[in-house]
């Protein structure tokens, strides 16, 4: 697994990720979150001054202009419904507007040129305004009328006015179109932020949710495994969170299962007196080697065992003793049998032998010799029985284990009837008897 950080993760418990995951996600959200409320709270102060510098600076110019194109409409006869303006109030506001907007312009979001001409165009014209409102609200009380220079100088304030309200107006839509551009800017920082974040803590889920997912998976696995009945199956142990302890007991429960089915399997085919297989470990042994026989076509000897006198012996010296004398032989012949061979008890003083591998033959001598051993320790003791042999081979008997045991069962007792007629005949027929 690596250094992944999947692995890195499950250096730490479930728990531990589970709250190191929600402290990492919950965390750059609220962060994000403050940051958006406070960028778009700014955002919504900037427009709401930008509205209020547009009112204060763009409308006493306005209300101004318009009150000298009437007053140059009336002939300075300034007509009753026509009220005089503020005009204190109206120069206030537009000074106001122009300070404010300078102080913005340090922020640099207005060259300082376009301000300065601004505010240079209302600053001439504020004079000449000034008088002019002043002189409009003079006649308007004695109700006199206006001379040629009047109108000319009126003419030329009007002029004055609107290019500072022009000039204003320039000032204001650049400061917005700035304001816009920066509001814009945020909106795609937050926007990115966001996506980031999100892509972040998607990565971290994606990232927690397999460290949890992988294992589960990896014991998942293996259980439908060893429920398919497979052996020494086994999960990797990673890190060393809850996961990595269960996968651990599962490889412990696993091995000991595996321990405890491989005795139960070796007592299910194991004779407890002698040791040797009993009838069902003896037949599937056959049953293999026969498999085998017809793979590799080799040849392979059954040898079919019954000890004579043992009813005897059990009658005359107890049943203990018969079993001494049943583990004596089986321990004798496993000793004189090859690795390979297999030797079971077939029931009561019954043994059957497979030899793989083994010729007609050779079985007959190794059947000779079993019977001498026998021989030889029955003729040291008298409670130790004898033994007759009968062998089959296949393929000359057959390739099934029915046929050969038939096979082989028919020599024993051939050999028997003969022992019991009084002419003992050889152990080591040939299989065509
Ligand atoms: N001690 C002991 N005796 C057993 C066991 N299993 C079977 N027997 C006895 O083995 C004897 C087998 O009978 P037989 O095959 O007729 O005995 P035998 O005297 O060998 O007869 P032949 O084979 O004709 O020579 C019976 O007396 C069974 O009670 C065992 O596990 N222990």
């Amino acid at each position: 697994m690596g250094r992944s950080p999947e692995a890195l993760l499950r250096r730490l418990s479930v728990r531990q990720r589970m709250t190191a995951i929600i402290a990492l996600l919950l965390l750059p959200l609220a962060v994000l979150s403050a940051v958006s409320m406070m960028v778009l709270n700014e955002q919504e102060m900037a427009f709401r001054d930008s509205v209020e510098e547009s009112v204060h600076g763009l409308l006493p110019l306005t209300t101004l202009e318009h009150y000298l194109q009437q007053a140059l409409v009336d002939e300075l006869l300034a007509e009753s419904h026509d009220s005089v303006p503020d005009f204190a109030g109206l120069t206030q506001n537009v000074d106001n507007s122009f300070s404010s907007i300078q102080l913005g312009a340090n922020a640099k979001d207005v060259p300082k040129q376009v301000i300065d001409d601004a505010q240079k165009a209302w600053v001439q014209a504020r004079p000449s305004i000034r008088r002019l409102v002043e002189q409009v609200h003079a006649r308007h009380v004695s109700g006199a009328t206006a001379s040629a220079n009047t109108r000319i100088e009126l003419e030329r304030a009007i002029q004055d006015v609107s290019s500072a309200r022009a000039s204003l107006a320039g000032v204001l839509r650049a400061r917005y179109e700035h304001a816009a551009a920066q509001r814009s800017r945020q909106l795609h920082w937050l926007m990115w932020s966001w996506l980031i974040t999100l892509a972040v803590a998607a990565v971290l889920i994606v990232i927690f949710l397999r460290s949890l997912l992988r294992p589960l998976q990896a014991l998942t696995q293996a259980a439908r495994h060893i429920e398919e009945g497979q052996a020494g199956v086994r999960v990797d142990v990673d890190g060393r969170d809850e996961l990595a302890v269960l996968a651990e007991c599962f490889n412990r429960m696993t091995a000991s299962w595996e321990t405890t089915q491989g005795h139960l399997q070796t007592e299910a085919i194991k004779d407890p007196l002698t040791g040797v297989l009993n009838r069902r470990g003896i037949l599937s042994q056959l049953d293999a080697e026969l498999d085998l026989h017809r793979l590799r076509q080799q040849p392979l000897s059954v040898l079919a065992m019954d000890l004579d006198r043992f009813k005897f012996i059990n009658d005359h010296y107890g049943h203990s003793t018969g079993d001494r004398a049943l583990t004596w032989v089986a321990t004798t012949m496993r000793g004189l049998l090859r690795e390979h061979d297999h030797l079971g008890r077939h029931g009561g003083d019954e043994f059957i032998a497979v030899l793989p591998n083994t010729s007609h033959a050779a079985a007959l001598e190794i059947a000779a010799r079993i019977g001498q051993l026998v021989r030889e320790g029955a003729a040291r003791e008298a409670a130790y029985p004898e033994i007759t042999i009968g062998v089959a081979t296949a393929p000359d008997d057959g390739d099934l284990a029915a046929s050969l045991l038939e096979a082989a069962d028919a020599r024993l007792y051939t050999q028997k009837k003969h022992r019991h007629a009084g002419s003992p005949a050889s152990a080591t027929s040939p299989p065509t008897q």
